[in-house]
This record gives C-alpha cells, structure tokens and sequence, in this order.
C-alpha cells in the first residue's frame, strides 16, 4: 500500500515538474516573441504575435481574407499575423515580394504535396524543376492551345444553357451549375475525359470533394502546427472518403486517357508529350503528367466558377440595374444569337463586359488570401538582404501581401465596396494606371497564374452567351438574398459572399432565366 501511495506521490511531483517545466517553456517562447523577437516592433493582434491561433481560427472558419483585411484597418499596411509572419497590403510589397528573383514560395507549399510526395507546377518550390514544369503546362493552357481547345468549352457552356432553358423561370444555385460546368470543363482539358457531371450524376460528389482539399490544404498552410498534430489525423477523416473517392475517380481518369493515343485529345497530356512542344527536351514522367493534371481540378475549375459566380451575383443586383442593361446592350449589339458568341477580336472588344469580370475579381477574388513567401535559400547563405517596402526582413520570416486587403485598399480603388465597372473605363489614366497596379487576381511574377487566358476565355464566353440568351435576374425572396455577404459596420455597398479555403467557395446567386425572342 505505502509503495503505491509513494509511487503515486513521485508519478504526481514528476506530472508537476513536467508542466511546471512546460509552461515556464511556453512563458520564455511567448515573452521572447512578444519582446525580443525581430518582428516584436510590427504592430498586429496580440494573439497572433504568440502564436498561429488567430489565423488558425480564421482559417477554420473560412474567413482569413476578411479578417485580414480588417486587421490591415486596424494596424495599418504592415501586420504582424503570426510570431514569424508579416503581411502587407500596398503595391509597394507587391513589387518587392513577387517580382523579386531572391524569393520563392514558402515552404509552407510543402504541406500540400500529395502522400507519393510528387510535386506539381503548383508546390515545386525548386525553381529549375518549376521553371521546367511551368514551361509545359503553360503550354497547354496558353492562348493559342485554348484557340484549339475553344469548341470543348463552348460545347459544354451549351449544355449549361440547355439546362436553363428546360428550367426557364425557375430560380436556379448558380454555385451548383457552374461548378459542374467548370469541372466538366477541366476533365477535358486535363485528361480529354468526359465527366458529364453537368448531365451525370456519378461524378457530382467532386464538387463538393475539392472544396474539402482546398479546406484541409489552406489550414495546414496557415496553421502549419495542425499538420504535425493529431489534429491531421481529423482533418483526414474529414477529407476522408472524399480523399479515396478522389483517388479511384483519378485512376479512372489516367487509365481512360491512356487507353487511347496520344493525339487523340487535344489536352494537357498531349501537349505535354509533344516532341515540337518539348524543344529537344525530356517529356516529364507521366506520374508527373498526371500529377499536373490533377492539379488541375482544384486549379481551374473552382477559381473560374467563383468568378463566374460573383460576375453574375453582382450584375443581377436591383441597384446594379444600369450595369446590367449596359452589358446587355454591349453583347446584344456585339452578337446576333448565343451562337455568334465565341472567342477572338469580337469578344475582346466587349470592353464593358471585361469591366464587369474585372470589377468582380477586384472586389471578390477567387483567390483572396495571402500568398506566403519566403528569402530564396541561396540569397540567405550569400549574406543578401531582403527589403520590402523599405523594411530589412529577417532572414526566415514569411511575408506576403493579402489580395482581399489590396483590392479593398481605398488608395487604389475609392469607394472598394461599390461594384462599379465604369472605374475601369471612365477613371482618368493615372488613376487606371494605380489601379492596374494594385489588381492582381492572378498574382504577379514567375509564380502567377499560367491559366489566366483560359480563365478569361471560359469567364467571357460564359457571360456572353448568358446574356445573349436569357433575361436574367436575381429570384424573389429569400432566395434572392443567397449569397449575399453580411457586411460589417462601416462597409458599404453589397459584397458577394466567399469563403476563403485558398481557392473561394461559395453559394448562390440563385437567378430567374427567362429565353430572349432570337431573331
Ligand atoms: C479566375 C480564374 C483564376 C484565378 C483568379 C487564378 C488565380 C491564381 C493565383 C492567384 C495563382 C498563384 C497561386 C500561388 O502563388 O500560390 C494561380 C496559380 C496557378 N493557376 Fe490559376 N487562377 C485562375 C484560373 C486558372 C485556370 C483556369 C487554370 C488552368 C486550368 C489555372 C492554373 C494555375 C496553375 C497551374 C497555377 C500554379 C502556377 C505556379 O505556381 O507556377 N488557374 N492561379
């Protein structure tokens, strides 16, 4: 008995000594962070000068980029948003940060490889095996390739418009149909494979499958520790069944696409295979190929569909009642029927029409985080220093800027919370030259987006032939409310609703189609 009492009393005075020693550790960590740390002069939330909790927090609610963007308010340009971390909301960091050869990704990027530890176009922080990736598939996704690739597209935004017109007066999720229709859209140009999710119900779990990637991947980049704990093993079970079904959907995928020849299709394997394409180089293996592929999925399709999305929500507002009859007035004049609608110097010269995409972009960006880097490896060990908007930064700090906060930065954009597409047309060229300098949906540097051009293309012929087909406007009643961000004290104006999980997510607008008479 006396030997348990006293094993209990050492088993009890070690417990103590541990926390007693735990939290003296944690004290020295937060006390040194708080007070001694390089980044301690930064002005930020208390929370996030401790540690990753208050970003964590945002991120698990899927509302980091307003949260960051009223931190900026509060703190002014530069934040401290963790202990190592600082974010910056002016052009000024744009430059310094993503046009800077003696930067890269964070190694946060690491976190979202896949379990075979293979990298894509997307996390190859390398920059010789990047810049040989990028290379490929910005081949595929180029000008020209879409040029190809544009009959795929239109075929599909017609089965888009043939589901309208069978519902025609009914109020309709416009989450719901363009997601599958941008889905529909990257399995053909990934893998030349027909998803059909638009008409098919077998594969229209996807949607909602890569929206619980995006999550899982965006909270490990932000709150790394979630990764290294238990926390991971959740998260998993959370992506869980998804995560197999995503695994058999790609096998199907791989193995449909390798069943045939490799001209077959006009996609990113084809194109990554061709000899002229390649210039005399090695063609990447093709568990890579297909690991780009992939990639595309999250990539391509819920970027566009959010964009899509917001365009839509914002023209069919009641008090946006003059953009829309403006963009009505430009298509209609520009096209006879839909089916005029397509690519090339008509469309480009739908200037109002590019106005509205880029005004939703500008207020809703379907990526509107932070985009983390860090100082190159090499630009460290050769003792250089890395100044962003005329700070020394430490060697190993994150820093990024917040594409929400930049586009909401009153300096470039006055009045940021009215959805005002004549800002891009009628502002005098000063201020269009501020503007275009703060407006970065796609980022900036080697590192943007290589799918710009598809994502114009796919974006324009959507609306275009929207409008040119149908009388469009927002359901009545609650319905109609769908999508709708609550705005904080202060903001004016209506803001389509994203929820940040690094590529947005979101719901609504639900929209009343009604046919237009065709001549
Ligand atoms: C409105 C639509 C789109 C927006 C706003 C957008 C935005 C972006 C942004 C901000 C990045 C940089 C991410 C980072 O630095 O971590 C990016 C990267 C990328 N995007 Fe897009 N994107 C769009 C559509 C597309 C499409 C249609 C494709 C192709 C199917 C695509 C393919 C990629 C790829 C492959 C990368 C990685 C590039 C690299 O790291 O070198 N995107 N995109």
């Amino acid at each position: 008995m006396e030997v348990v009492a006293m094993a209990t009393a050492v088993l009890f005075e070690a417990a103590s000594y541990a926390l007693l020693f735990l939290a003296t550790y944690w004290l020295l960590i937060w006390a040194y962070r708080l007070l001694l740390h390089p980044l301690s002069r930064y002005p930020g939330p208390f929370l996030a000068k401790l540690s990753d909790f208050h970003v964590g927090y945002h991120v698990l609610n899927q509302r980091l980029h307003l949260q960051t963007f009223r931190d900026h308010e509060k703190y002014g340009p530069i934040l401290r948003h963790g202990p190592n971390k600082l974010v910056f909301s002016n052009t000024a960091a744009l430059h310094d940060i993503y046009l800077n050869s003696s930067v890269s990704k964070s190694a946060v990027y690491d976190l979202t490889r896949q379990a075979n530890g293979v990298s894509n176009v997307f996390n190859a922080i390398d920059k010789n095996l990047h810049r040989r990736k990028s290379r490929l598939v910005g081949r595929a996704i180029n000008e020209r390739s879409m040029r190809i690739f544009e009959p795929n597209m239109t075929a599909q935004i017609d089965v888009l418009l043939s589901t309208l017109l069978q519902s025609a007066g009914q109020p309709l999720n416009m989450t719901t149909l363009v997601k599958r229709l941008s889905i529909d859209i990257v399995g053909l140009l990934g893998f030349g494979y027909e998803l059909k999710t638009q008409t098919d119900e077998r594969d229209r779990w996807l949607a909602e499958g890569v929206v619980k990637g995006n999550f899982r991947i965006n909270s490990y980049m932000n709150f790394p520790a979630l990764r290294h704990t238990r926390m991971d093993y959740i998260m998993g079970l959370i992506a869980g069944k998804a995560r197999l079904k995503y695994g058999e959907l790609v096998g199907r995928l791989i193995r449909s696409r390798l069943s045939v020849a490799r001209d077959a299709h006009h996609d990113l394997y084809a194109s990554m295979t061709d000899e002229e394409s390649l210039d005399g180089e090695k063609p990447l293996p093709q568990s890579e190929i297909f690991q780009e592929a992939v990639f595309f999925i999250p990539a391509g399709a819920d970027t566009v569909s959010a964009a899509i999305c917001a365009v839509l929500f914002y023209i069919t507002r009641a008090s946006h009642r003059s953009v829309y009859d403006e963009l009505a007035r430009e298509i209609r004049h520009t096209f006879a029927t839909p089916n005029d609608v397509s690519g090339g110097p008509k469309l480009m010269a739908c200037k109002y029409l590019r106005a509205c995409i880029d005004e939703a972009l500008r207020m809703s960006p379907p990526i509107g985080g932070t985009l983390l880097r860090e100082q190159e490896e090499s630009s460290k060990t050769n003792g250089e220093q890395l100044v962003v908007d005329g700070h020394i930064i430490p060697h190993g700090v994150q820093i990024g800027v917040s594409i929400y906060s930049l586009h909401h930065n009153k300096a470039y954009f006055p009045d940021p919370f009215a959805y005002n597409p004549d800002r891009w047309l009628s502002s005098s060229e000063e201020q269009k030259k501020v503007m275009k300098e703060a407006f970065v949906p796609f980022s900036i540097g080697s590192r943007s987006c290589p799918g710009k051009a598809m994502a114009y293309l796919e974006m324009s012929l959507v609306i275009a032939k929207l409008v040119s087909c149908f009388d469009i406007s927002a359901a009545p009643g609650n319905l109609g409310l769908v999508g709708l961000r609550k705005m904080q004290a202060g903001d004016k104006g209506e803001e389509y609703d994203l929820h940040d999980v690094f590529v947005s997510t979101h719901d609504g607008p639900y929209l009343v189609f009604q046919p237009r008479k065709q001549p």
